[in-house]
């Protein structure tokens, strides 16, 4: 079936244009609205399918304010604009259309954009409807199970964090029920730690008076509330026992649910640390849900054990002694439990088993590329290969040939045939590392076969067809290459389908603890060199430090810790001092006393002093590789490896 389209564009003789071409394509188009009032009562009229939108609207009004509108409806929509400045892209971005084409475009383009958005938005609503059957028919389950009420609520909470994500959430209970509250505070993958009644007031410090006004309060919100942002803050202004909870937890956002249980009113209340992650789309899903919840929460809170209350309480207690299997048998060698890392964890758990396309940013060293291990391992393409393509190590004039293969005799030098990246991942995974350094004739190739999944090698004109799932990394903002010119938006949104942002490590300093045990465990394992652990203070120490080079040069610097231990604990570290980020290795000044730097250490501080020398130039006549004497390519894998940092390359 064609889609029903709105126009949203305030100029006319563009809006009359699109409506010829998209009419001629088979399409049906409802109406041209020239502001976001205008949209929104023709939507409300003629209930589109699909909304192509201009940013920059009549009456200063915006395109962007009008997704959420668009998302609380599942209508899929692209944008249409001649601006592409940074941050009108970024605004963009942050409400997740199905694509941007940017004025004047060719209607080829338009048709090709709107066919693989609308299939795409197709498939996103069965995945969202069957992801909703499921999560119905798990509460309900719960609602029917012959576990006990300790087992049944331990389930709980990681079935509910697969839907609506949260750090806390609340079950405030009638009173007559078999306990009034339940709390679940998020510690790690799937672990979590449950207060019952009053030990979450305790927790907290807070006087068992304001704890009863604020259970009261919430159970008289009836329906369903979002509440972010300053809208948050101003309900903890005459709130001491929600001012103390998202103190503790810092909370900044709350999405809440008042349900009619046979005892009373029932609020489902759930909170996050970060201000955006509820939407609309929660909110429905929540409302969608009411009677599975309800039927889940009348089972587990009704006695009907015959067990008194008391008893069953001190049950339910039980539950905040378990603790969950670990993480890291799921997340194969992700080590980790900060807030920031669980989001990236549920993303990864999200995305991993679909074919979806998916863009993994991030600094230098925080992960990219375990990380797109990890999809491939948990997807059911694991028996396939993962090839791993270093866009920037491409040979400039060899990208063609090493992504697509060639025929022999195809250009000088081609003595055989060669089968490039995508046939050796056909059934498998491309990770395509460093995506944003391909150069824009080579997007172009991209993008085709990204589209088609069909290409020809070079020297040949029969076309191959691959089934290849596409993941890609790059630790360059792709925003602004694209608003400079030198990354493809087509491209970028085909690259974009499911984005997963990688924080660097100094704004996730809770890993650090558990990441240097597991480097101490590995580095002692593999130089033979008894090390057994870390002082608490030891740690600390590193903690102060900010860790420009990431995970990376945490684990450069704990194998010299352990090598300069030899072994027991490390109880002393010494640290780069600098904050600036600007440190890669230490300085001889802060080499500790009676030890010498390594070959790596060496090696790098002279790398970096070669780029310095050439104002951070790799390649061409004066640049670093030459100097040094190494392939351009070499000379990138040496920058990677040791973890020196992008600042000091420009190229
Ligand atoms: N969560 C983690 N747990 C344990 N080790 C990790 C974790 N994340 C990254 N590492 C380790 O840190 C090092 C750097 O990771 P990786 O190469 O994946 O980073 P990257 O972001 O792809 O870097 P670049 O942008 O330079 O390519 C690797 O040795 C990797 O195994």
């Amino acid at each position: 079936m064609k889609e029903n389209i709105l126009i949203v564009e305030d100029e006319f003789i563009v809006a009359n244009d699109l409506k010829i071409k998209l009419t001629k394509a088979g399409y049906a188009v409802c109406g041209i609205a020239a502001s976001v009032k205008e949209a929104e009562q023709l939507i409300d009229k003629h209930k589109p399918t699909w909304v192509l939108l201009d940013i920059f609207l009549l009456n200063d009004s915006k395109g962007t304010d009008l997704a959420p509108l668009l998302a609380a409806k599942n209508i899929g929509f692209i944008y249409i604009s001649a601006n592409t400045n940074q941050s009108v892209l970024e605004t963009a971005k942050a409400t997740n259309p199905y694509g941007f084409l940017v004025k004047p475009f060719r209607e080829k383009d338009l048709l090709i954009m709107l066919d693989i958005a609308t299939q795409k938005h197709q498939h996103n609503l069965q995945i969202q409807q069957q992801r909703e059957q499921i999560f119905r028919t798990q509460l309900e389950g719960l609602a029917f199970s012959r576990g006990s009420l300790e087992d049944n609520t331990k389930k709980l909470p990681a079935i509910i964090q697969n839907f609506i994500p949260f750090d806390v959430l609340r079950i405030i209970l009638p009173s007559r029920a078999v306990t009034d509250h339940i709390a679940f505070a998020r510690t790690g993958y799937e672990e979590y730690q449950t207060f019952i009644e009053n030990d979450f007031a305790a927790l907290l410090g807070t006087g068992g008076r304001d704890f009863a006004q604020n259970k009261a309060d919430l159970l008289d919100l009836g329906g369903s509330e979002l509440l972010r942002g300053t809208d948050y803050r101003r309900t903890l202004l005459d709130d001491i026992f929600e001012k103390q909870l998202s103190a503790h937890f810092r909370l900044l956002s709350r999405i809440s649910l008042t349900l009619k249980l046979k005892k009373g009113p029932c609020t489902l209340a759930f909170y996050s640390r970060n201000e955006d992650t509820y939407s609309e789309n929660h909110l429905n899903l929540l409302r969608r849900s009411s009677a599975s919840f309800e039927s889940m929460l009348q089972h587990l809170t009704e006695d009907k054990s015959g067990v008194a209350p008391v008893r069953r309480d001190a049950q339910l207690k039980k539950i905040t002694e378990t603790k969950a299997p670990a993480v890291e048998t799921k997340f194969d060698g992700i080590i980790g439990k900060s807030r920031s890392l669980l989001t990236v964890l549920d993303q990864i758990d999200m995305v991993a088993t679909s074919p979806t396309s998916v863009l993994i940013t991030g600094e230098s060293g925080t992960g990219k590329e375990r990380i797109a291990q990890c999809i491939h391992k948990m997807s059911p393409r694991e028996k396939n290969a993962l090839v791993v393509v270093n866009c920037a190590a491409l040979p400039s004039n060899l990208v063609e040939s090493e992504l697509f293969g060639h025929e022999k005799g195809a250009f000088t030098g081609a003595i055989d045939r060669r089968i490039g990246k995508f046939e050796q991942a056909n059934g498998g995974t491309i990770f395509l590392d460093e995506v944003g350094e391909l150069p824009l004739d080579a997007q172009v190739k991209l993008l085709r076969v990204l589209q088609e999944m069909e290409f020809e090698r070079v020297g040949s004109n029969k076309p191959i067809k691959v089934d290849v799932r596409v993941i890609a990394a790059t630790n360059r903002n792709l925003e602004k290459e694209v608003a400079e010119g030198r990354f493809r938006l087509d491209l970028y949104y085909r690259l974009n389908v499911f984005p997963i942002f990688i924080p660097p490590l100094r704004e996730r300093k809770d890993d650090i603890g558990m990441l240097v045990k597991s480097f101490i465990d590995k580095f002692a394992q593999k130089t033979g060199r008894p090390v057994t652990g870390i002082s608490t203070g030891a740690v600390n120490q590193l903690k102060l430090y900010n860790w420009p080079g990431n995970i990376r040069e945490l684990e450069h610097f704990i194998e010299r810790q352990v090598l300069i231990k030899g072994e027991g604990i490390i109880e002393q570290i010494s640290v780069p001092q600098s904050a600036s980020g600007a440190v890669v290795t230490q300085t001889a000044q802060q080499t500790p006393a009676g030890s010498f730097k390594t070959m790596e250490e060496m090696e790098a501080e002279y790398i970096v002093q070669v780029l310095k020398s050439c104002q951070g130039r790799i390649g061409g006549p004066g640049g670093a590789a030459e100097i040094l004497g190494l392939p351009t390519s070499t000379l990138h894998s040496r920058i990677k490896k040791l973890g020196i940092k992008r600042e000091f390359s420009a190229d």
